[in-house]
C-alpha cells in the first residue's frame, strides 16, 4: 500500500534530510521535486500544485524552531497539508452518527453506487459486518441486475455473515424496483435496522442507469449514498467520481484496493477534487479488510513514519481499556479539581477550554457517569455488545437521549484508539497528539481549512522531556 508514494516523497526530499539549516530555496527546490514526484503517482495537477504551494507557504510562515531539527519541522508541515488535503475529521465511523442513521428505531437505508468491478458488492458485505459488529440488524439488497453473477455473490456474502440477502429471479425489474421490494420486505419483517442497497451496474454513465438511479435516489432517500471507487484506477476514478458527484450529490467516498494501490493519486486527489469526504478504506478482499479512513495514519504512511505498537499499546488493543478503566481515569483526574482545571493543565487543552466556552465539563462528566452506570458491568468491559435496543435501555435508565449513549461510545471508541496509539510514543509526540486533538479533533470534528501552528513558542525546554 502506498510503497510507490512514500518511496518517490523520500527521493525527492533525500537532499534536506541530514542538512543542518534550509534555506527558503531549498525549500522551494525540493518542493517542485516533490510535485512532480506527486504527478509521477498520478495525483491530480492541481492538487500536487496546491499542496507543495501550501506546504512553502507554511514553512514561511513558521518561525523556526531553533531547538527542533529542521528536518523534523519540515516534515511536520508537508505531514499536516497532506491530512488536511485528504481529510475531513468525523465523518468515518460505523455508527450512528457518521452515516446519519436513523435514532428513532426506522429503518435506515445506505446506499452504494460504483463502476463494474470497483468492488461494490463487497463493500456492501464488509460495511454490513462492521454495523452487525457494533449492533445492528442488516438486510443486504442485490439490485444490480445486470450482473447475475453479483447477485450470486451477494448471496455468498449473505449467507457468509449470517445477514439476509432480498434479491429478484426477474431480470426485468429495473434497479428501482428491486430496491422499493427489498424496502417492503424489509418493513414487513420488522427486524431490520439497516437496508444496505447494491446497485452498481453496468454503464453507470449512460441515460438509462442516470434516470434509474435518480429515480432510486429520490423514492428510497437514503440516509447516506456512498461511491465506491477503485483506488488503482487514480485520476480515471477520481474524474468518473466527480460527474457522478455533480449530477447525484452524493455524501462520501468509499475507496478500495488500497492494498494493492501503491501509487495513491486517488487518495490524494479525491476530497479537493470532487469534494467528497473518504469515508472508508477497502484493504484487501476479505470480509474484514476494511477501515476507517484516517487521514492523519495515512499521511505519516505516506512520509514513512512507522507507528511503532508497544506493549502497552497491545495491552489497549486487547480491549483492557474498558468503560471502566475511562470512568476511574476521569473520577481521578476529578479529584484533583474541577475537571476544567484539570483540562486546562493538559498541553494544548487551555485553548480548547476557553473556546468551549459556556460548556461546562463538569456537568459533562455526571452524564458520563450516568451513562457508563445503566450500563451493566459486562458491556463496560466489552462496549461493542451495546446495540441500539440497549442504547435505548441505557438512555431511559440514565435520562438523557439516545444520541448522548451513541456519542459517549464513539467518544470512547476514539480515546482507546488514542491510548493505544499514544502507548508507543515519545513525549514529545504525546504532546502534539494531545494538543491536536484538544485544538483540531475534539472540538471541532470538521477541521477549519487552516491550522495555526504555534511554533513560535519558547521551547528551550523541550529537550529534557525525551
Ligand atoms: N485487493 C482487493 N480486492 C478487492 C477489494 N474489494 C473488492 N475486491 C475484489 O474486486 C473484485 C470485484 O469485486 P465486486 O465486489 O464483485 O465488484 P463490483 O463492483 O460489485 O463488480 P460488478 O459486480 O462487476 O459490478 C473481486 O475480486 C473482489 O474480491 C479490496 O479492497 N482489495
Amino acid at each position: 500500500m502506498l510503497e510507490s508514494l512514500t518511496q518517490s516523497l523520500a527521493d525527492a526530499l533525500k537532499p534536506l534530510r541530514w542538512q543542518s539549516r534550509f534555506t527558503q530555496k531549498d525549500i522551494a527546490d525540493r518542493l517542485e521535486a516533490v510535485r512532480l514526484a506527486l504527478l509521477k503517482e498520478d495525483v491530480a495537477d492541481e492538487v500536487a500544485r496546491i499542496l507543495t504551494d501550501r506546504i512553502i507557504d507554511a514553512t514561511i510562515c513558521r518561525q523556526v524552531r531553533k531547538s527542533m531539527d529542521p528536518w523534523q519541522q519540515l516534515l511536520r508541515v508537508i505531514y499536516e497539508e497532506l491530512f488536511k488535503m485528504m481529510g475531513q475529521i468525523g465523518m468515518q465511523g460505523v455508527d450512528a452518527q457518521s452515516l446519519n442513521l436513523r435514532a428513532d428505531g426506522e429503518l435506515s437505508i445506505l446506499l452504494l453506487c460504483g463502476q463494474p468491478g470497483s468492488g461494490t458488492t463487497t463493500t456492501c458485505g464488509k460495511l454490513a459486518l462492521k454495523l452487525k459488529n457494533n449492533g445492528y440488524r442488516l438486510m443486504l439488497v442485490a439490485a444490480d441486475l445486470q450482473n447475475p453473477a453479483g447477485v450470486e455473490r451477494m448471496k455468498a456474502i449473505g449467507s457468509q455473515l449470517d445477514v439476509p440477502v432480498y434479491c429478484e429471479a426477474s431480470r426485468n425489474d429495473t434497479v428501482f424496483d428491486v430496491c422499493y421490494k427489498a424496502r417492503r420486505a424489509a418493513r414487513v419483517a420488522g427486524n431490520v435496522d439497516v437496508l444496505i442497497l447494491d446497485t452498481s451496474g453496468r454503464q453507470h454513465m449512460d441515460s438509462k442507469w442516470i434516470s434509474n438511479f435518480t429515480r432510486t435516489k429520490r423514492h428510497m432517500r437514503p440516509r447516506q449514498v456512498l461511491y465506491v471507487c477503485d483506488a488503482t484506477t487514480s485520476q480515471a476514478g477520481v474524474d468518473t467520481a466527480k460527474i457522478i458527484h455533480d449530477y447525484h450529490k452524493l455524501d462520501g467516498v468509499i475507496l478500495t484496493k488500497m492494498d494493492v494501490d501503491a501509487h495513491g493519486g486517488a487518495l490524494l486527489s479525491m476530497k479537493h477534487m470532487t469534494g467528497m469526504p473518504i469515508k472508508f478504506l477497502g484493504v484487501g478482499e476479505q470480509l474484514d479488510q476494511f477501515q476507517e479512513f484516517d487521514p492523519h495514519r495515512i499521511a505519516k504512511r505516506m512520509l514513512g513514519i512507522v507507528e511503532k505498537p508497544s506493549a502497552a499499546g497491545e495491552t489497549m488493543r486487547d480491549g483492557k481499556f474498558t468503560l471502566d478503566t475511562f470512568l476511574s481515569t476521569m473520577k481521578q483526574m476529578k479529584k484533583r479539581g474541577p475537571m476544567e482545571e484539570v483540562m486546562k493543565m493538559i498541553p494544548g487543552m487551555g485553548a480548547a477550554v476557553e473556546a468551549i466556552g459556556d460548556m461546562n465539563p463538569d456537568d459533562d462528566m455526571k452524564q458520563i457517569e450516568g451513562i457508563i452506570q445503566s450500563m451493566t458491568p459486562h458491556e463496560r468491559s466489552n462496549p461493542d455488545v451495546i446495540d441500539i435496543s440497549r442504547r435505548r435501555r441505557i438512555a431511559k435508565g440514565s435520562g438523557v437521549d439516545p444520541a448522548d449513549v451513541n456519542k459517549l461510545l464513539k467518544d470512547f471508541g476514539g480515546m482507546q484508539g488514542m491510548m493505544s496509539k499514544m502507548a508507543g510514543m515519545s513525549i514529545r509526540e504525546r504532546m502534539w497528539e494531545v494538543k491536536e486533538l484538544g485544538e483540531y479533533r475534539l472540538f471541532n470534528p470538521d477541521p477549519p481549512d487552516e491550522i495555526e501552528p504555534e511554533f513560535d513558542d519558547d521551547v528551550e525546554n523541550e529537550k529534557d522531556d525525551e
